[in-house]
């Protein structure tokens, strides 16, 4: 949806389609000279005065990142600077991820509020009680008034990295799926097809209602089956969505498997030559971050070498640093026995 179709009634969560607005959300941001993996650990880290013990939080995960910052004794002054410090790391969020800055202004005019059960009446309101002072929402729309009036502008493209591992026609970046270059990504999605939160709200959000629209029509998707859409406002020109199980179900990881097969090969029956997955399963589906890695990369390998002729190259999309790290183990793993050829660049 963009600008001018909102209807001007609030966003009052930051889920599904709104996760972006999300200190959770995943999304690289560089501050005072490191990288973090989302604006929860960037945060959390400017409670420290140490820079080794800041640069710790870039290695770890939201949920991971609040609970050390919880642990930590925060400078004395800490209650007077933190708005500050939130104002810091949003500008940095969204000044570092153009896509991020585009999706904040169509949000237009609404008011956003970080409704939350959990009590915290500073950053957020209650969603029950609607009492709160909201500051979340009042720097996100502060700052979207700043990209509205010119006064902050966002960077040409974002940061991030990219390992390729030639010899086996696979990369692994830690990118945003729904900015990826590939011809098609692979959305993790769930039966309904009608959008959900993690990557599958993402995607329909940079995708459009169209894409909405198109799965309508498709009638839902089984655990480990495939079907493709048009990509719509994304790069990517398809869209392939598919079901992976939840862990801990019987004959999941063979579905799992079935997942990663039934893209590829519909992809190549429509001719696709690049296709992004993430890593599916690993997110609200419960996998641990090693076993889905390998059950993926064994998947995808798999049908690479029964189709040798294809020219399809696959990339591994993979934002989490835990799940990145267990990812970029199994692949040098499998490129030390398959290939000396490795390489590893930051972009851009
Ligand atoms: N590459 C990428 N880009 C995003 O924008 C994402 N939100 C994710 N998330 C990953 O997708 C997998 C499925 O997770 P959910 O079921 O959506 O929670 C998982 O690997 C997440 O880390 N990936």
């Amino acid at each position: 949806m963009r600008y001018y179709e909102t209807p001007r009634i609030s966003i009052d969560r930051f889920v599904e389609e709104y996760e972006f607005l999300n200190n959770f959300y995943p999304c690289r941001m560089e501050l005072d000279n490191i990288v973090y993996p989302n604006a929860e650990a960037a945060y959390q880290a400017q409670k420290c005065t140490d820079t080794e013990e800041k640069r710790v939080f870039s290695q770890l995960d939201p949920m991971a990142a609040k609970r050390r910052g919880r642990a930590l004794s925060p400078p004395p002054d800490w209650d007077r600077v933190r708005r500050r410090a939130m104002e810091r790391v949003l500008r940095a969020k969204f000044l570092q991820n153009p896509e991020l800055a585009a999706a904040l202004l169509d949000t237009g005019d609404r008011m956003l509020q970080e409704g939350n059960g959990w009590h915290d009446l500073y950053w957020g309101v209650d969603l029950k009680t609607g009492a709160g002072e909201n500051h979340l929402g009042l720097l996100l729309m502060a700052l979207r008034a700043d990209l509205r009036a010119g006064r902050l502008v966002p960077a040409a493209a974002n940061l991030y990295h990219r390992a390729a591992f030639p010899g086996l026609r696979i990369c692994l970046e830690d990118r945003d799926i729904t900015c990826s270059d590939c011809a098609c990504i692979v959305n993790a999605a769930n039966e309904t097809l009608l959008g959900g939160s993690g990557v599958d709200g993402a995607i329909h959000r940079a995708a459009g209602p169209e894409l909405r629209a198109e799965c309508r029509l498709l009638g839902g998707c089984r655990t480990g089956e495939a079907k493709l859409t048009k990509g719509y406002r994304l790069k990517a020109a398809h869209v392939i969505h598919t079901v992976g199980p939840v862990y801990g179900g019987p004959d999941g990881d063979e579905a799992l498997s079935a997942c990663y097969q039934n893209a590829l090969e519909l992809a190549a029956a429509h001719h696709i030559p690049t296709i992004a997955f993430p890593i599916l399963s690993a997110g609200k589906f419960g996998y641990p971050p090693q076993k889905a890695a390998e059950i993926a990369v064994a998947a995808v390998r798999r049908w690479l070498e029964a189709h040798p002729e294809s020219p399809m190259t696959v990339t591994f999309s993979c934002v989490q640093p835990a799940l990145y790290a267990a990812m970029e183990k199994t692949l040098s793993r499998l490129a030390r026995r398959g290939s000396s050829a490795l390489t590893s660049d930051p972009v851009p």
